[in-house]
């Protein structure tokens, strides 16, 4: 028997897919047209009107007229008086790849029996606008509306800077219509979500929303203040001309000579478009402005690809939605919704307690993100996000992830506030701020808050302090471990721990521990990509490694744990719930931090198989001992001593004593230090622990100066390749962090100066140098860029075949 054709091909399945995404992508046109709100990211919704062709591809008697593929999506709000366009408005056609827009442009030249002219342009996220002209006089405009109607503006664009009322120059028609994009420059939107922010408005979500937003605004019932709210959003408001309407016989023949003509009507067109021929040029316009994508002065979401000339753009026509003779290629995203699963709060080296948002692990810009933080509770209090809600996250390149803020229309009321703790989450010490009106709060526990030893302890193997290779995050964590600190092998004999003890550790110390992986500055966990904690355990001996399971701990603490499924329900149980690591508790993991993982160690002293690791750090300890003075000055953690600063000091004074004995002025005036750092240093010395640092250190046999160093001011010259002459580094120079150029300049014997002087040999400037380029320049120092500074500081200026100044 043969199946009725509709189920026999999955036709009823279809429809039923159909309908309900054409009822979603709806609604999320009426949030996103009407109320300037996005339901869902922009790449979702572009994901779910690609399924609906792709399902109208299979089955085309469902591409009904109404369908949002045959349709300009957007409404008439009845705010707003209806225009009725003398040319119909279209959208775009979308591609999401180099091949698919060489498909594209393999049809059209197809069509045209030629590869046409193509003209590329950005494609601006704002809001399309339409202006008729009659006799060169402004006297409508309108949004796009639902691309036959749309709604009247006009009272709103005059306050738009740039658009002009009256066209200037000659020879203009009975009627133009031009067409362009309305959007926000992006630091003007900051600005303006900042006044907003202020007055309780609601602040928008993204550029465009905000463009849209603003200019779909009414006077009436406005209180002063909002009005001026909304003239400010005006007179934020820029636009682009990127084509026509109704036009009887332009004068011209292509797009490209149209933006000319336009322009010297005074109608601002894009500095960006270009003409180009071949799709390999189209494909170099796209990855030039990919990575430039942040240098423009607005948001763009991809780039508009047209065929330049009038004649082949009407032989090709439109559909009843978009032209053929456009397509635009969207650039992957780089804001995403998600789901505000929690707020934490992290406890960083210096002290400071960082609320971040913990939220479900979702991709964008090449990367899983699965927390943002959210720096104060402030921050959180603006961004008026709350703990359930779906939020907007960006993550622009290799920026760090931002929650933008809330999608309010989507709450339930389950949702619920954040609270700031009132105790450090990792020690139980009230936390306060530091100065008065201080937003930020800090953990006064400097000396043993696990957070801020872990982070201390980090920093002092980190690549600025001794350079040691294992002590990193999870070494450091180890060595102070969170959840039983009292165990941990930095811990004294009350079970406090302390950087103190760092150079007395042995081998035998160094026992197998499992430990949350968390960020020094911050103090936050680190998730894997699955958003669960990540957790290491650096001094695992080899035949602790079970076979096809987790760790379990051979010794007699741990003999009733059979296997580690019962060790971690015990972990869950124990008494430390308070403790920060305590979060680890909630996340499902295999390896959670565990009372018999932590207690093993005390198996006895039998360590017959001692893990590597613990070998290597014993040794790196020891030759750390020796290590430059700079470096181990940096390893004490003193306020705003830096790998720069504590140069300047061991040269200068040679040992730690000659610091300690200087005046506030003596230290402050030495070249790279100032009375920031000698204030710091002064108060540093002045604490007993910090003293106890030092004497263990010594006693350990850390060195602390320099041998053979004359004295105070006596400064030791390094001899090197730069040796006798002065460099400024400005801005920013590839392969260089600020302060490791001028390390750079100081390791090779050079004086890294701060301002520019006669006395200046060379300036090595980046992208952002400011006034010091100017004065270079001025002076006639000779300036270098990031490659010549890069040979000036391993092969001296002769390599350069350069002369210095002077
Ligand atoms: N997140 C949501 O809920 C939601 C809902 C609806 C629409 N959207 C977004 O809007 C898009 C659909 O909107 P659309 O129909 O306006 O299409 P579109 O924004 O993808 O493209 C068409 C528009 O691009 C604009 N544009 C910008 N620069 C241009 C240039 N140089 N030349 C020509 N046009 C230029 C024009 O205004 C034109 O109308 C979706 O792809 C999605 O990104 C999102």
């Amino acid at each position: 028997m043969t199946e009725p054709t509709s189920t026999r091909d999955g036709l009823d399945e279809a429809k039923a897919e159909w309908t309900e995404l054409a009822e979603r992508i709806q609604s999320y046109q009426a949030a996103y047209y009407e109320r300037d709100e996005s339901l869902v990211s922009d790449a979702e919704y572009d994901g779910l009107m690609q399924r609906l062709e792709e399902i109208e591809r299979r089955f085309p008697e469902l591409a009904g007229q109404d369908s949002p593929t045959r349709r300009v999506g957007g409404g008439v709000s009845e705010l707003f008086a209806p225009v009725v366009h003398a040319q119909r408005m279209y959208s775009l056609d979308n591609v999401f790849s180099i091949d698919e827009f060489r498909g594209w442009a393999e049809k059209v030249a197809r069509d045209l029996g030629g590869a046409p002219a193509f003209l590329c342009e950005l494609k601006i996220d704002g809001l399309a606008l339409n202006l008729r002209y009659e006799n060169g006089k402004l006297v409508t405009a309108a949004t796009r509306g639902d691309g036959v109607t749309g709604e009247d503006v006009t009272a709103n664009i005059a306050y738009i800077p740039g658009i002009p009322q009256r066209l200037s120059g000659t020879g203009h028609p009975p009627l133009v219509e031009v067409r362009g994009e309305v959007y926000f420059p992006v630091a003007a939107f900051a600005e303006l979500n900042a006044h907003r922010e202020a007055l309780g408005e609601k602040v928008f979500a993204n550029p465009r929303n905000a463009a849209s937003g603003s200019l779909r605004q009414k006077s009436e019932g406005k209180s002063p203040e909002r009005l001026a709210l909304m003239h400010e959003g005006f007179e934020r408001l820029r636009l682009t001309v990127h084509g026509i309407g109704a036009w009887e016989h332009p004068p011209v023949h292509s797009q490209s000579e149209m933006y000319e003509l336009l322009a010297s009507w005074g109608l601002p067109v894009s500095k960006y478009a270009k003409v180009v021929m071949g799709t390999e040029a189209v494909a170099e316009f796209i990855e030039h402005f990919g990575a430039e994508r942040h240098s423009v002065e607005h948001e763009i979401d991809g780039i508009v690809i047209k065929v330049d000339n009038f004649a082949q753009q009407g032989s090709l026509g439109s559909t009843s939605r978009a032209p053929r003779w456009a397509i635009a290629y969207k650039y992957p995203p780089e804001q995403v919704n998600t789901k505000l699963l929690d707020i934490r709060v992290g406890v960083g080296r210096t002290g400071r307690a960082t609320p971040y948002a913990v939220v479900e692990p979702v991709f964008v810009a090449g990367s899983t993100v699965s927390q943002a933080t959210l720096h104060n509770q402030d921050v959180v209090r603006a961004k008026g996000v709350l703990i359930g809600d779906t939020v907007v996250l960006r993550k622009a390149g290799d920026v760090i992830p931002e929650i933008l803020g809330p999608v309010t229309e989507l709450r339930d009321g389950s949702e619920h506030a954040f609270v700031m703790p009132t105790e450090c989450p990792e020690c139980g010490t009230p936390l306060r701020a530091m100065k008065e009106g201080d937003i930020d709060l800090r953990c006064p526990n400097a000396r043993s808050c696990p957070a801020q030893v872990r982070g201390r302890v980090e920093h002092i193997g980190s690549r600025g302090g001794l350079d040691i290779e294992v002590l990193g995050e999870v070494v450091a964590a180890a060595l102070t471990q969170p959840l039983f600190p009292e165990r941990a092998p930095l811990a004294d004999a009350h079970g406090v721990v302390g950087e103190a003890g760092l150079f007395d550790l042995t081998v035998k110390d160094l026992f197998p521990v499992v430990v949350v992986v968390r960020d020094a500055e911050t103090g936050l966990p680190k998730l894997n990509d699955d958003g669960s904690q990540r957790e290491a355990m650096p001094f695992q001996r080899r035949r602790d490694i079970k076979k096809d399971g987790p760790f379990v701990a051979p010794g007699p603490d741990i003999s009733n744990v059979d296997d580690a499924g019962s060790a971690d329900s015990n972990a869950a149980d124990s008494g430390s719930a308070d403790s920060g690591a305590a979060d680890a508790g909630e996340q499902p993991s295999t390896n959670k931090p565990t009372e018999a993982s932590a207690r093993l160690d005390f198996a006895g002293d039998e360590l017959s198989v001692p893990s590597a690791n613990a070998i290597k750090l014993i040794e790196n300890l020891e030759l750390a001992k020796t290590k430059p003075l700079w470096r181990i000055l940096v390893s004490l953690n003193i306020r705003h001593v830096g790998p720069v600063a504590a140069r300047a000091l061991a040269d200068f004074f040679g040992s730690l004593d000659a610091i300690r004995a200087a005046s506030r002025d003596e230290l402050a005036q030495v070249e790279g230090v100032g009375g920031i750092i000698a204030d710091s240093l002064l108060e540093w010395f002045e604490i007993d622990w910090h003293q106890e640092i030092v004497r263990r250190w010594t006693a350990a046999g850390v060195q602390f100066s320099i041998p053979g160093h004359p004295g105070p001011g006596a400064a030791a010259e390094v001899e090197g390749v730069l040796s006798g002459l002065t460099i400024v580094a400005t801005g920013s120079l590839d392969g260089f962090t600020r302060d490791g150029a001028k390390e750079a300049i100081i390791a090779a014997g050079g004086k890294a100066a701060s301002s520019v002087s006669k006395k200046t040999d060379y300036v090595a400037a980046g992208p952002g140098a400011g006034s010091k380029l100017t004065k270079a320049e001025e002076l006639g120092v000779p300036v270098l860029d990031a490659a010549q500074f890069a040979v000036l500081v391993t092969e001296g200026p002769d390599a350069l075949g350069l002369t210095s100044n002077g």
